[in-house]
């Protein structure tokens, strides 16, 4: 998995990446009232401006991408010194208030994550396949403590199971959070020429860490 996205990313093949930050950010997060100094997560970042906008309106940001290309080509874009450091096995750059680790997500220790209040999930789980979606899930509900708030932007489509992109249904995206977190749907998009349909979500972490 790690290594077939290496490859996108070396060739370019990154049609998920948007030149703006996407609207449901824009839209939605002022609703979760997260405060402005609240550190946010940002799992399987590649090279969002997402995390631009979120630095913009306050918050620091740690994003986490397995890519070091993606992580080259998001500091690239800005013209500010970038800090480097290694942290637990991974490569960390920071850039102002975002923070970059490079490695698996799921090498992230709840001890690395003792400052993240909230979180904001585009286009993580269609990226991974079914089983790992589950610990997925499970991994992001150890990271964030309870009460914690996060935006969800997830697609599903008709296919054959084939992926990435996976299509991850709503009913899904229910079963998956459901026992460790309040799930509520925003938004659920019309299919697009291709068939594709977006959701957006609010998640907040139930009860006590387990
Ligand atoms: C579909 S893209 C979405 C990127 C970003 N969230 C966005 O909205 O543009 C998924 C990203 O996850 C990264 N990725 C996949 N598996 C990962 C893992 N286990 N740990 C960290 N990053 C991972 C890929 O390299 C890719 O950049």
């Amino acid at each position: 998995m790690n290594t077939s996205w290496r490859a996108r990313w070396q060739e370019g093949r990154i049609g998920f990446h948007l030149q703006h930050p996407h609207p449901a950010l824009t839209r939605y997060w002022p609703e979760l009232n997260v405060a402005p100094d609240t550190k946010v997560l940002v799992p399987l970042c590649g090279k969002s401006l997402d995390m631009r906008w979120l630095a913009d309106v306050g918050h620091p940001v740690l994003g986490i991408e397995l890519a070091p290309e993606a992580i080259d080509q998001f500091l690239a874009e800005r013209e500010v010194a970038v800090a480097r450091y290694t942290q637990a096995g991974f490569e960390v750059s920071r850039q102002g208030s975002v923070e970059l680790w490079c490695g698996d997500f799921f090498h992230l220790h709840i001890q690395q994550a003792a400052e993240i209040g909230a979180f904001y999930d585009r286009a993580s789980l269609i990226a991974l396949p079914p089983a790992t979606r589950e610990r997925y899930a499970f991994h992001l509900a150890q990271l964030v403590p309870p009460a914690a708030k996060g935006l969800l932007v997830s697609l599903e489509h008709v296919d054959n199971g084939a992926g990435p992109p996976y299509s991850v249904p709503a009913i899904e995206i229910e079963r998956l959070f459901a026992a460790n977190f309040q799930v509520t749907l925003l938004e659920r998009g019309e299919p697009d020429e291709r068939g594709c349909r977006e959701s957006v979500w609010t998640l907040e972490r139930r009860g006590p860490r387990q």
